[in-house]
Parts: structure tokens; C-alpha cells; sequence
């Protein structure tokens, strides 16, 4: 069979489903990381609390702990010492009150807290100068927030800030996380070379790496001499050594230059499949070297970018182990849009605060080639004849930016 040809492109689910099928099982290589740098990164365990927080009855306020009881028998009470953030305090003498500080350990014997600027001071003795609040304020009670045991972190969750501050709250100094998938990225076209007549700058590995470094790869770049064909098949050799995924561009269709696919396959590599019922991508090839995932996308930019958004960055997330869904974009579309039979349409769109809400527009683009389309646009949205767009009608882009 020639393996160049189309013979029948799979739909945009069934692709999908082959790829992530393929990240299924395989290893999960992880690393540990500072947990100051774990920001974009994948949990690879649950991370469960050590310690209760808070780890004591602490104070919430600067000011003055009594027992409740004492303070209603007697108005005011005699000031013993200070307890500040930090400190093991002393049990507080019967009958006396404690100065405190924020987030310092309410003694043993008092149970209320007041505000120092809520109390009035008259030589060593505090009384209230507002109501007496009733007993228990203004203590933070140990384990109040979370109970050691508690889970922190599920295995799966695209760490960021928020987890940060958990994790390094409990002393963790570092973080089991996905080790970041290697992916070489080949650019394929004899126009991109600087030397050649009429050189078309490489733009696809610059924009592939960035997106999917985005996405949490570790990717390099590779330029494919396209004028030897034992050049290319060397090139393509090296990037796939050391490689997690190979991510290639151009060369793809029917024209007379384009070896990728004769290549690949005298390497050993089987065709998951060849061609995606998709608008624009439609060259889009995924093969398997072992347990190599190898996405060889077309060389059209906007092609590119778009097999990369919606085929590659699953697989990756896939492999990582990512478990949150992508953050979803609900917006009310100011459009209609209709697909052909068969074929799932990307279309990029633009958000916006509208009077009701988030609506979105569509950019106009010129193609597959395009990729100022997307600078304009803020997300993907997909489109078949089953599934049109109204005007309207809410929709559910995919994020163009973004770990996601
Ligand atoms: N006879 C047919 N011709 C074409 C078909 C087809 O089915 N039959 N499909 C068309 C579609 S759809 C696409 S998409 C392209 C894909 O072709 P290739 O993957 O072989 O890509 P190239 O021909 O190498 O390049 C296409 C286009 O993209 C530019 N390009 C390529 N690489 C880069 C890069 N790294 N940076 C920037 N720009 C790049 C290249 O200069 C071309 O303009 O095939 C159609 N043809
Ligand atoms: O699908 Mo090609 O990727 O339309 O230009």
C-alpha cells in the first residue's frame, strides 16, 4: 500500500480515543521537585497532611486570653506575662489574664480571647471596654481548617500557587510530580532552510515547543534536511533517541518530497492512522516506534497548531497523569457556524465580557496557514454537522493558552 495515500480518514473522536489509548499504562516516570518550583507541574501521589493546622489552639487576635467564668466573676483581671507566636506557654494562674499575640498558643485555663483594642488597661489589670464576647472567641481551634490525614493534594492535580502554600505550610520541601515528557520537535521543508532560495523562516518548532512546553514537555528542536533523504532519516533517528514523543512537521502530504512517512516506517514504525476527518489538520498521522508515540502534523501553521491543541497536548497531559479536566470556558456565541458532514471544523474564537456574561466571537481566518488568527483568538471551538453553532447558544471553547 502506499503509505502516503488517504485511504479513509478516522472521525476527530475516534483519533482521539487512539491516541489516548496509547498513553494508557505506559510508564509514568516521576521526579521530586522544590516545592517552590512545582508551579505547572503533575502531582504524582495524593499528598495527605502530616500535622493538624492549626497544630494548636492558637490565638486569633493581638490582645488578652482569660478563662471566660473568671472574667465574668471578677470584671477585670491582673495581666501575667506574654505569649507570643511561637512560644510553649505556661498554664495561665487562676484568676489572671495573658497578653498574646496572633497565632500564639492559647495557654492552658484560658478559653476566650478579646481584641486589646477592645479592652482597657488600668495599670496591671484588663477589663473589657465592649461586651464580653461569649466564651471561645477569638480562638482558632487546633485541626479547625484541616486533621493530619487530611488530603492535600490529589495524584493527578496541575500543581500551582494555591498548593504551594499547603504544601510548604506543612515543612515539605519537596514534591512527587510527573517527570516532564521529553518531546523532539522535527520541522520538515526544504524552504526552511536559511540557505535555500526563497527560505521560509521555521516557525512551527519555536511555536511547537512553546505550546507544548506550556503544556509541561521538555521539547527540543530539530531541523530535517530535506535535500538527502538518508539526511532526514538521520535526523529523525537522532531525535527520536532520548526522546518520550516525537512531534513532526511538514512532509506529510501526497507531494514528491514529502519521505517523512517512508522514513518512519523503515524505522520499525506502525501507522495508528493516517489522515483525520478534521478542517483545518487533515494530514494529521499518528504512528507507533515501540512505545513511542510519533505525531507527525501537517506544516501548515495554523494546521499544526491546531493537531498539536487538540491531539498532542492530551497525550501529554495523558501520560503525566493529569487528572483535572481542562479549565472549562462557557461563553454565549455571537455566531452561527455549520459544518460539512463528516468533518469536525476548529474554529478560532475571541472572548469577551458581554452585557450578559462571557460571549465569543469568531475570528476570521484564511486557512489552514494562518496564525494570526489565533493571536486574535482566545480558544478553539469545534464544530460538526451534528453539533452547528446558533447564535446565542452557550458553547464550550477549548483554552488556545494556558498549562492546560
Ligand atoms: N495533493 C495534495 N496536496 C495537499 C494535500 C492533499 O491532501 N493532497 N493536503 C493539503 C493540506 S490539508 C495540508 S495541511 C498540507 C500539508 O502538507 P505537508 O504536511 O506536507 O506540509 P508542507 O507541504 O511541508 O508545508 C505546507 C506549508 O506549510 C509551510 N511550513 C512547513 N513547515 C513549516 C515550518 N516549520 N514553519 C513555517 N512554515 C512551515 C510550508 O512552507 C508550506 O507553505 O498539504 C496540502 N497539500
Ligand atoms: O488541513 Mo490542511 O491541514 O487543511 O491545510
Amino acid at each position: 500500500m502506499n503509505i502516503k495515500a488517504f485511504a479513509r480518514l478516522v472521525d476527530y473522536p475516534t483519533a482521539l480515543r487512539l491516541v489516548l489509548a496509547r498513553a494508557a499504562g505506559g510508564p509514568r516516570p516521576v521526579t521530586r521537585v522544590p516545592v517552590a518550583q512545582a508551579t505547572g507541574r503533575v502531582a504524582a501521589a495524593d499528598i495527605l497532611a502530616t500535622t493538624c493546622r492549626p497544630p494548636a489552639d492558637i490565638s486569633a487576635m493581638d490582645g488578652y486570653a482569660f478563662a471566660h467564668a473568671a472574667m465574668v466573676a471578677h470584671a477585670s483581671l491582673p495581666v501575667a506575662g506574654r505569649t507570643v507566636a511561637g512560644d510553649r506557654p505556661e498554664a495561665l494562674a487562676p484568676g489572671h489574664a495573658r497578653a498574646i499575640l496572633t497565632g500564639a498558643r492559647i495557654p492552658a485555663g484560658a478559653d476566650c480571647v478579646m481584641a486589646a483594642e477592645r479592652m482597657a488597661v488600668a495599670g496591671d489589670t484588663v477589663a473589657p471596654a465592649t461586651p464580653l464576647p461569649a466564651r471561645g472567641a477569638n480562638i482558632r481551634r487546633r485541626g479547625e481548617e484541616f486533621t493530619a490525614g487530611t488530603r492535600l493534594v490529589a495524584r493527578g492535580q496541575v500543581l500551582d500557587w494555591r498548593h504551594v502554600a499547603l504544601l510548604a505550610a506543612q515543612g515539605l520541601r519537596d514534591v512527587p510530580v510527573a517527570r516532564r515528557p521529553r518531546v523532539s520537535v522535527v520541522s520538515n521543508g526544504a524552504e526552511l532552510a536559511a540557505d535555500a532560495a526563497g527560505a521560509c523562516p521555521d516557525s512551527n518548532a519555536p511555536m511547537l515547543a512553546s505550546l507544548l512546553g506550556a503544556s509541561g514537555a521538555r521539547a527540543s528542536t530539530h531541523l530535517a534536511p530535506t535535500d538527502n533523504m538518508a539526511g532526514q532519516a538521520a535526523c529523525l533517528r537522532a531525535a527520536t533517541r532520548g526522546a518520550d514523543i516525537v512531534v513532526t512537521t511538514g512532509g506529510i502530504s501526497v507531494g514528491n518530497t514529502d519521505h517523512m512517512l517512508a522514513i518512519l516506517r523503515d524505522m520499525g514504525a506502525d501507522v495508528v492512522f493516517r489522515g483525520v476527518a478534521i478542517r483545518p489538520g487533515r494530514p494529521l498521522t499518528v504512528l507507533a516506534l515501540g512505545g513511542r508515540t510519533i505525531f507527525c502534523l501537517p506544516g501548515n501553521p495554523g494546521a499544526a497548531a491546531i493537531c498539536a491543541l487538540m491531539f498532542v497536548r492530551p497525550y501529554l497531559r495523558a501520560i503525566m497523569g493529569v487528572e483535572t479536566p481542562p479549565f472549562p470556558t462557557a461563553a454565549t456565541a455571537g455566531f452561527t457556524a455549520d459544518a460539512p458532514a463528516g468533518v469536525t471544523q476548529f474554529i478560532p474564537v475571541s472572548l469577551h465580557r458581554g452585557p450578559d456574561g462571557a460571549c465569543c466571537r469568531r475570528v476570521p481566518t484564511v486557512g489552514a496557514s494562518d496564525i494570526i488568527a489565533f493571536s486574535r483568538a482566545d480558544a478553539l471551538l469545534a464544530v460538526t454537522q451534528e453539533n452547528p453553532v446558533r447564535m446565542g447558544q452557550v458553547v464550550f471553547p477549548e483554552r488556545l493558552f494556558g498549562t492546560n
